[in-house]
């Protein structure tokens, strides 16, 4: 059994998936949209991606692919604290950059605007990207926001901790695979389900009538968002 995550190793989708399989069975791949491909190509059995930040709200990158490819199912959602370190090869007054994952740099935004306001930020694929980034090149004088783990894995320091701006940091992981055979739980009051809808058309009242189909049948709603359908300005698909 192989199980994709957003690698490289010690990111916190490592940490997460890490919670429910083995290290052993882990392959790390470069991005999320990769991650779900390999899913669809069957070349792992598992994908372990991001999908909601109490903070920052909805990892982007995860929706938007599963909705345009909606054959993958969620099977689990994994919930990970997540405290976020400034790392470097040593502490630096003036980076030339702050290297991070868009998430992690979002999460840390009012420590950087206090500290680092000059500053340029550059996103990367994962946080511990960055940290293997910023060992690697060490001519670049560049530090990193990334997991205590990824600062031991390249063996960087720990310049400032915890610096995410809310203490009760938390990122909620889904466990993605192509078997269909649960889906559709009989037992909802135990289970979760993510549905992606749009409206046949923008009409008074259309999401309203949606909602009332919850509502009658008493099922609670947990999170409703929506995303550009990224066909016309003002069209959505709204993701439950
Ligand atoms: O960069 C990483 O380490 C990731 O696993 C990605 C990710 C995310 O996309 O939300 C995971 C958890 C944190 O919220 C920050 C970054």
């Amino acid at each position: 059994m192989k199980i994709g995550y957003l690698g490289p190793k010690n990111s916190f989708t490592f940490q997460a998936a890490n919670k429910l399989f083995e290290e052993n069975k882990l392959v790390p791949f470069a991005s999320i949209p990769l991650t779900i491909e390999q899913l669809e190509n069957k070349f792992i059995d598992f994908a372990v991606v991001p999908i909601e930040n109490s903070l920052e709200g909805s990892v982007r990158a995860t929706i938007d692919y599963l909705f345009e490819q909606s054959g993958v199912t969620v099977k689990e959602e994994i919930i990970l604290p997540i405290q976020q370190q400034l790392i470097g090869i040593n502490s630096i007054k003036q980076p030339q950059k702050i290297l991070s994952h868009p998430q992690a740099l979002a999460q840390t935004k009012q420590y950087l605007k206090t500290y680092y306001p000059e500053v340029p930020l550059e996103a990367v694929n994962s946080t511990t990207f960055a940290a293997q980034y910023i060992a690697e090149h060490p001519e670049e004088n560049l530090l990193a926001i990334a997991s205590e783990k990824a600062a031991e894995e390249y063996n960087l320091n720990i310049i400032a901790s915890n610096i995410q701006d809310n203490a009760t940091n938390q990122t909620r992981f889904w466990v993605l695979s192509l078997d269909k055979s649960s889906q559709i739980t009989m037992n909802l009051q135990e289970k979760k389900i993510s549905l992606f809808v749009t409206l046949p058309a923008n009409v008074p009242g259309a999401l309203h009538q949606v909602l009332s189909a919850f509502a009658w049948r008493k099922i609670d709603l947990s999170k409703i968002e929506s995303r550009p359908l990224k066909t016309n300005l003002g069209e959505y698909v709204f993701y439950y």
